[in-house]
């Protein structure tokens, strides 16, 4: 009986290379390959986005254990900050609660760290724990996670993969292809040219009907991304994704107006809690927001956020995020489709998002993918990633 069960232990775990924090890459990786950041107006920072620390935080895994021994678990991007946070601070209000308990647990961790976190790394680790008790609830109840909040709305979900090689994801069968941007203002006219240029040999390549995107990474200023969404609408440009800094809501606001309504205008993936995404959808900046659902306060928070959005009739496309986000957008009529991220160093194979961190994760075939009705997200710790636990308490 599971509103009897409380929860026993909660520990928080390391580990570096992939998984969660998918930036955590080898050599020779497209995801590092010169793509345009904040930190691009600074040459030495240019060419590698682990240059300047994308990868510093590495991967955090949270256990959740029951009074009987089931254990739940989830990851995100948090590395030892993280651990310390799980194990120093927020491990009071989940150890000894019920495991029913979510919505308080929540609460009781956005609260009691308001005075440091909201948003950033302290959500990230309000996102594990979260994801974790989700996992752990569906466990103990024998249920998917897809199943405790609602249940499925259709058959599979349809992916766009984001990636260096939009032409091999449509051979593939996604719906379409998302380019990360690897010019900003710091590189001048030819950056901009260099960008359209290769924008529009894959137009050629992938015909005309086909989803082309462009991944601004917060790169960007308002003039830059309105002349480059300009450009890029006349070669079939669906929407350009963070093209300013996520604190900017008023370029946001201003971007949304300059540019024609075809050309949509998106963001989210570094915003959270629903007060974040309210201030995005009542300031207009956005036509679709795209929460990360190990980043913006966990399933508990991004149904709030996806409850705002819906009453709106805005489309909720989550940041990639696994098995996290799948399970979430399976059940939410405003996410008819998701995002997959191509971890292969050159997007040419379908691989695990979370590779090597995860076993069982499922991926898209020809484009779609059936969520499994595993018990919990369905994964399982790869044993032989070697964990580290560096604030056991
Ligand atoms: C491809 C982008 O530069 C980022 O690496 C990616 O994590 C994110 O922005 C995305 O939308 O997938
Ligand atoms: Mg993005």
């Amino acid at each position: 009986m599971t509103t009897a069960s409380t929860i026993r232990s909660v520990r928080a775990f390391t580990v570096r290379g992939g998984g969660a924090d998918y930036h955590d890459q080898g050599d020779d990786h497209w995801i590092d390959d010169h793509i345009a950041t904040p930190m691009a107006k600074y040459p030495e920072y240019r060419q590698s986005r682990q240059s300047f620390g994308i990868n510093v935080l590495g991967t955090l895994v949270v256990e959740v254990e029951a009074d009987d021994g089931t254990t739940g678990f989830a990851v995100t991007t948090a590395g030892e900050p993280g651990a310390y946070i799980v194990e120093r601070h927020l491990a009071r209000f989940v150890e000894g609660a019920p495991v029913t308990a979510i919505e308080r647990i929540w609460d009781q961790m956005y609260s009691a760290s308001l005075f440091y976190g909201r948003k950033g790394l302290v959500l990230n680790v309000i996102s594990a724990i979260d994801l974790a008790l989700w996992d752990l609830l569906g466990k103990l109840r024998q249920e998917p996670v897809y199943a405790l909040i609602g249940g499925a709305v259709r058959d599979e979900q349809v992916f766009y993969a984001t990636g260096s090689r939009p032409d091999l994801a449509r051979k593939m069968g996604f719906i379409g292809g998302k380019m990360p941007v690897r010019h900003g203002p710091a590189e001048g006219a030819e950056g901009l040219t260099a960008t359209v240029e290769r924008f529009a040999a894959m137009r050629e390549e992938v015909g005309p009907d086909f989803w082309l995107m462009a991944d601004c990474w917060m790169s960007l200023d308002l003039d830059y991304a309105t002349r480059l969404g300009l450009a890029l609408r006349e070669h079939g440009l669906r929407w350009i994704e963070e093209a300013l800094p996520p604190d900017d809501y008023w370029g946001y606001s201003e971007l949304r107006k300059r540019l024609p309504p075809d050309v949509l205008v998106t963001t989210g993936e570094h915003e959270a809690t629903r007060w974040g995404f309210r201030l995005l959808l009542e300031m207009g900046c956005c036509d679709l927001i795209q929460p990360d659902v190990n980043w913006c306060g966990g399933l508990t928070e991004l149904l709030k956020i996806s409850a705002l959005a819906d009453s709106r009739g805005v489309l909720v496309v989550p940041h990639g995020s696994s098995v996290y986000s799948y399970h979430f957008a399976i059940t939410r009529h405003n996410s008819p489709f998701s995002e997959f991220l191509m971890m292969h160093p050159q997007a040419s194979e379908v691989v695990p998002m979370f590779s090597p961190l995860l076993l069982d994760e499922p991926v898209p075939v020809n484009g779609r993918l059936r969520v499994p009705d595993t018990p919990g997200f369905g994964v399982r710790l790869n044993p032989e990633c070697v964990l580290a636990r560096p604030y056991e308490h």
